[in-house]
């Protein structure tokens, strides 16, 4: 879909799309204009159904949000500050749980998987800030390697051999290793950052605007990697920036947040391109 269209009397009979604020994308099948879905793929990685959620006793700050992540997709999440992007990324990761709605994970509701379930890794996250994100004691080889032994039980030696070639992969070379975040550029931070993320062996990468508190220069090599690594890997990801541009190198298809609701969806170059919905239109004005 492109600017919330008005409702089709199947969608009107559907249980996934009961309200015009709701977005669903990412599905195979979509209608004639590319986006609007009304049934949920049994291949999805990640499902928002209608969710909405409030900070304590606040106003709803998302609202009625259906989203579905197939596996191996890449969505954009676009909106300025305070829309609501972040409180939507913690929901999909499981950090925070829906106030009313759900959001499952293979199939699973959040709130009935347990802190310690394996299904917690399926849903990784990669921060805004690399420093803060990752453990201050640990160098970037201790990080990488403790979540292969957490996760498969691999031994001290073989976890830290797999982690030296996923980090040789994302770019940290052999001398930076041994290094702690404080010693470790911005860059590097976030590729240590998204090899963690990666030694999980998730489904689903949500990456919370992981370029913006990087240095120019390495924005780029940032979006390129994860580019790759998303074909290499099958990953499906999340991606949220308020830059339509970023969200467009990288994703095929996005949502647009105003207010924590989504007012527009589709195909990230046809948003960019022609949007429909004012709110895109300005999102759009300034970046240029
Ligand atoms: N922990 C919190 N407690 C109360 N309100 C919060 C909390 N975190 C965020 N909010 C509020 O929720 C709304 C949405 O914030 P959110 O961070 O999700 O938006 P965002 O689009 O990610 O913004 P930004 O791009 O600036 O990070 C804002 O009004 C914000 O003030």
């Amino acid at each position: 879909m492109r600017s919330l269209p008005p409702k089709s009397p199947a969608e009107s009979e559907s249980s996934v799309v009961a309200s015009t604020t709701k977005s669903l994308i990412g599905e195979v099948s979509t209608n004639r204009d590319g986006g609007h879905i009304s049934e949920p793929s049994s291949q999805a990685a990640l499902v928002a159904s209608d969710v909405t959620f409030a900070y304590g006793m606040g106003p709803a700050v998302v609202k009625n949000v259906t989203l579905t992540i197939p596996e191996g997709a890449a969505i954009g999440i676009v909106g300025e500050s305070g829309s609501g992007k972040t409180t939507l990324a913690s929901l999909l990761v499981g950090m925070l749980l829906a106030t009313t709605g759900t959001v499952t994970v293979r199939g699973r509701p959040w709130s009935a998987v347990r802190r310690r379930d394996p299904l917690r890794r399926a849903v990784q996250m990669v921060f805004q800030n690399p420093y803060s994100a990752l453990n201050p004691r640990l160098s970037a080889l201790s990080t990488v390697a403790e979540v292969y032994q957490c996760c498969s039980g691999a031994t001290k030696a073989d976890a830290a051999k797999r982690a030296r070639i996923l980090l040789d992969r994302v770019g940290i070379s052999r001398v930076a290793l041994d290094k702690r975040p404080c010693d470790l550029s911005g860059g590097q931070c976030q590729r240590v950052g998204i090899a963690r993320a990666l030694a999980a062996n998730p489904s689903v990468i949500v990456a919370d605007e992981p370029t913006s508190a990087l240095d120019v220069s390495v924005q780029a090599q940032i979006l390129n990697l994860l580019k790759d690594l998303r074909h290499e890997q099958g990953v499906a990801l999340v991606l949220i920036s308020h830059d339509l541009n970023v969200v467009s190198y990288l994703t095929e298809r996005a949502i647009v947040m105003e207010k924590g609701v989504v007012v527009e969806e589709g195909l990230t170059t046809d948003l960019l391109q022609s949007p429909a919905h004012h709110y895109t239109r300005s999102l759009i004005a300034s970046i240029l």
